[in-house]
């Protein structure tokens, strides 16, 4: 909500204070190291360097002129959009961001980005009453909000019947999660389900008894898709519309899903108590009539080496300590017969989060699983698989005298194979003692102790990330309904770009995503200023716009020639003898080695660099620069589990343990596919397939959905590593807003025209800049601007003048509002001059008058006091009296 403000006047009289005070000098933002940017004001310049007063303590220091940003008049303080600014630069950005966020406002916009900083404090921005406000508005009608986007995806969706996506993007603790769900709430109010319950597939029969009783909405309907979602929050006359008893069953599934959803998938973090570990996209499908008639969710990338390692300070996946802390009889059917601090994948780090209770957790989650129909059975199944690998995770192994592993006690593996439904035998063989092809003979391989610790590990995270995958398939056949008629609106809520100390294979998937999300981006927004342009008439010349990102996705996932990284790193997978050092050499001879001659030089060699010391090499995103280091980039793409395992997995006896690996590769299929890859380029189709082959089928998936919507963006910041509200450390800021495009899109906006006016706003406001000009009467508004323009004497390169509206380069109407601020100064100066004299006039008559008044009154008196003794006036003044008296009576 905006934060309250003073009385309008006040506000003006602030503003011209301000204003005035602004205009005495020259401002800039000077950079700092330790504050991003501070205020201050040019006292002398030579060619290079200012001499810079600075506006907290007046210290004076020296700068260079090229690393002084303009400061934007104060009237441009808190704009809503930030490109409105006129000056638009860094530390205007930043400054204009941390303005608002101090006034309670965390959402601005930038363009085509909704930027939202977290409060880390609960504000009253969510209520029903605020959906009121935002439902059929104008994007201009009400404050920048995560809703007026949501409200303008549901309106394009009615009104064009074409499917939408919100894309929200940031680092980890940003706000993502938060927004998505607030952009379901906005659209679960806004929308009612049609569905009733006893019609819902997916529910489990004692459900369908509990919310029988439960009326679809009872909302009143009419054929309009807008009016008749006005009369669902007109109705709500002050009751709680997002109250579970008034949604529909299907929204209130698709809530539910969340729940399920970070049980599974979400974990504590340093950054973040609540961390999603994944990526999802959940489309919600309308039906032609504004009902929600289903959802679908996909996911990407789950950090599933969670399972088994991670720092001191973090926690495994929630669910582990829900079920730990409030699993009761269920434990016992799972063998879980201790505590948390007897699991050694629970008790080497944190166990407890503040502000987190595990049991009320686990209830929320049971009640979700119910709502969303997972009957008791198939809940089971899914708390089968985390009680298995608790178990696994304890299985103890040593080493006999030649180094061979060995399970000393059986118990543990005993206990995992009950539930997986497996026999031990097989199990503890295909683990301690798999056998392995060797050339094309089948032989026992004895594993050390360490090689069969990671078989184990690698069996954790795989049951972990196939039951989750299983887990959002089952939320999906309750959810998913399919209709040819339904229009959808996707929320993409993704980790952003990300560079760390050291960068590795997991940050190259997540930074290729965003490359390729921001290359999505760029295009829309490329799209959007060309139709304007266009129809606006005005010519202009794109291949400025630099904003092609094709060089640095074809250097990472090209399949022709040269091919890219992920390309070569799935090529070495399949190669006998290759190894991460193999893989990085032959990723820099072909991507920084020589070229043959009459080779024509791939674009995407000038993104890619090596490092200095490490084995790896460096890649120009738009964020920036990373370093990549390339070790065990290899294991990490194939991520094998032993195919014995597999197979005694594939044939267990529970249906669902079974289910999981039906379809899932082996490491045969990887050796027998070894022998072709010299001749062959690419991969058996339907056997082995790599983490990055996955990731860049759904990557694709992902991107051709998102290319048949029309997108809205939304941009997440951190304002401070503490998690303390009403904080802004400007370096972090601006680093996020760097990596997350913000400060792309604006340079992007900064090479067209990005300050736009009206013809009628523009003669209004400047006319008096070019006085006489405009003959009196009617004038058409095109030639009208074109003859200030002219009187203006601008520069041609510097505006367009289009049908409807004049457009500008960065900077100039800063420079147009300086002068009309200066003319006006003057106009004002010399009006109040006259208003002065003319009031110090009146002023003045009054003292000359109130002076003749004192000397009148003073020759009267010295008159009365020469006369009152005098008799004669004595007697005068008697009998005057007398006689005045009876003349009365
Ligand atoms: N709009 C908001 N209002 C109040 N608190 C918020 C808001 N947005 C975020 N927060 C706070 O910040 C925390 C982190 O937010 P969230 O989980 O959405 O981040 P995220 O970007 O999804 O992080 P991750 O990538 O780690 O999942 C939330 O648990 C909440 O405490």
């Amino acid at each position: 909500m905006p934060a309250p403000r003073p009385s309008q006047s006040a506000e003006a009289a602030r503003a011209a204070a301000l204003q005035a005070e602004f205009n005495e000098k020259r401002w800039v933002w000077v950079p700092d190291e330790r504050e991003g940017y501070l205020a201050g004001w040019v006292n002398q310049e030579d060619n290079e360097t200012g001499e810079i007063v600075m506006s907290a303590g007046g210290e004076i220091r020296r700068v260079p002129l090229y690393a002084l940003s303009k400061m934007n008049p104060p009237k441009f303080d808190r704009v809503d959009d930030i490109a409105d600014l006129t000056f638009l630069n860094e530390a205007s950005v930043v400054h204009n961001l941390r303005l608002r966020y101090g006034s309670g406002a965390i959402y601005t916009y930038s363009g085509l980005f909704l930027v939202a900083i977290n409060p880390y404090q609960h504000l009253p921005l969510y209520t029903d009453a605020i959906i009121q406000q935002y439902r059929n508005k104008r994007r201009d009608e009400n404050p920048p909000h995560i809703f007026a986007v949501a409200e303008r995806a549901w309106v394009n969706m009615g009104e064009e019947r074409e499917n939408q996506s919100i894309l929200i993007t940031g680092e980890s603790g940003a706000g993502k999660t938060e927004s998505t769900k607030k952009v379901i709430q906005y659209l679960s109010a806004i929308a009612t389900d049609t569905h009733l319950p006893t019609t819902s597939h997916s529910q489990s029969p004692s459900l369908s008894s509990t919310y029988a009783s439960v009326p679809a909405t009872g909302l009143p309907r009419s054929n309009s898709f807008r009016n008749r979602t006005t009369s669902i929050i007109a109705s709500g006359s002050g009751s709680s519309l997002t109250a579970k008893g008034r949604l529909g069953l299907l929204e209130r599934q698709i809530i539910q899903a969340n729940p399920i959803l970070e049980a599974f998938g979400n974990a504590q973090t340093q950054r973040n108590n609540n961390s999603s570990r994944f990526g999802k996209f959940i489309r919600i499908s309308f039906a032609p009539d504004g009902s929600i008639s289903g959802a679908n969710i996909d996911w990407y990338l789950l950090e599933k080496s969670r399972v088994v390692v991670r720092s001191n300070a973090e926690r495994n996946f929630h669910v582990f300590y829900q079920l730990m802390s409030g699993g009761g009889a269920l434990k016992d059917a799972l063998l879980l017969d201790t505590g948390v601090e007897d699991y050694e994948i629970l008790n080497k780090s944190r166990r407890e989060v503040d502000g987190v209770n595990d049991r009320d957790d686990w209830d929320a989650l049971i009640a979700a699983l119910d709502i969303v129909g997972f009957s008791p059975a198939e809940q089971f199944d899914l708390f089968r698989i985390v009680a298995a690998i608790l178990h696994i995770g304890n299985i103890a192994i040593t080493s006999t005298k030649a180094d061979d592993a060995v399970m000393p006690d059986p118990s543990q593996a005993e206990r995992v194979c009950h539930l997986l439904g497996i026999p031990v035998a097989e199990f503890t063989r295909a683990v301690l003692r798999p056998r392995v092809l060797a050339g094309r003979e089948w032989v026992t391989q004895a594993r050390t102790r360490q090689q069969a610790l990671d078989e184990l590990a690698a069996l954790s995270k795989t049951l972990y990330e196939k039951s989750f995958g299983a887990l959002v398939d089952r939320i999906n056949r309750a959810l998913d309904r399919p209709s040819s008629k339904s229009t959808f609106i996707g929320v993409l809520d993704i980790a952003g770009f990300e560079i760390f100390d050291i960068n590795t294979y997991e940050q190259l998937l997540i930074n290729f995503t965003n490359e390729k999300l921001q290359q999505f981006f760029n295009h829309h927004m490329f799209v959007l200023e060309q139709e304007e342009y266009t129809r606006e008439g005005i010519e202009w010349d794109y291949v400025n716009f630099k904003l092609d990102l094709q060089p640095t996705i074809d250097l990472i996932e090209n399949s022709g020639n040269p091919i890219g990284i992920l390309s070569c790193l799935d090529e070495e997978c399949i190669m006998p003898k290759a190894t991460d050092l193999t893989f990085t050499e032959k990723v820099n001879t072909m991507w920084k080695g020589e070229l043959r001659p009459g080779e024509l030089a791939h674009p995407g060699r000038s993104k890619y660099s090596l490092p200095k010391f490490e084995q790896g090499f460096i890649i120009k995103h738009y964020a920036g620069y990373v370093e990549y280091r390339t070790d065990g980039w290899l294991e990490k793409n194939k991520d094998p589990l032993n195919d014995n395992l597999t197979r005694v997995l594939a044939s267990s006896t529970e249906h669902y343990v079974s289910s999981l690996f039906e379809d899932h590769p082996v490491l045969s299929d990887i050796a027998l596919a070894s022998g072709t890859a010299g001749r062959k380029r690419g991969i058996k189709k339907g056997a082995f397939r790599t983490v990055a082959q996955r990731h860049r089928e759904q990557l694709s998936l992902l991107m051709a959905q998102l290319q048949a919507t029309q997108p809205h963006f939304v941009r997440c910041i951190v304002p401070n590593v503490n998690k303390k509200p009403g904080r802004v450390d400007v370096p972090l800021v601006l680093d996020q807003l760097r990596c997350n495009g913000v400060l792309e899109g604006i340079r992007i906006a900064r090479l067209g025209y990005p300050n736009r006016l009206p013809f009628v706003e523009f003669r209004q406001r400047y006319e008096i800049l070019t006085p006489g000009i405009i003959p009196r009467g009617y004038m058409d508004g095109r030639k009208a601007c074109l003859r200030m323009v002219e009187a203006l004497e601008l520069d041609n390169e510097i505006f367009k003048v289009g049908t409807s509206k004049i457009f500008f380069k960065a900077g100039v109407l800063a420079e147009l509002e300086e002068r009309r601020d200066t003319l006006l100064f003057d106009v004002f100066s010399r009006l109040q001059a006259v208003a002065r004299k003319f009031s110090a006039r009146r002023q003045m008559k009054k003292i000359l008058n109130r002076a003749i008044a004192i000397r009148v009154i003073q020759r009267n008196a010295r008159v009365y006091g020469e006369l009152k003794e005098w008799p004669w006036w004595q007697l005068y003044t008697k009998v005057g009296c007398k006689q005045l008296k009876q003349s009365l009576v």
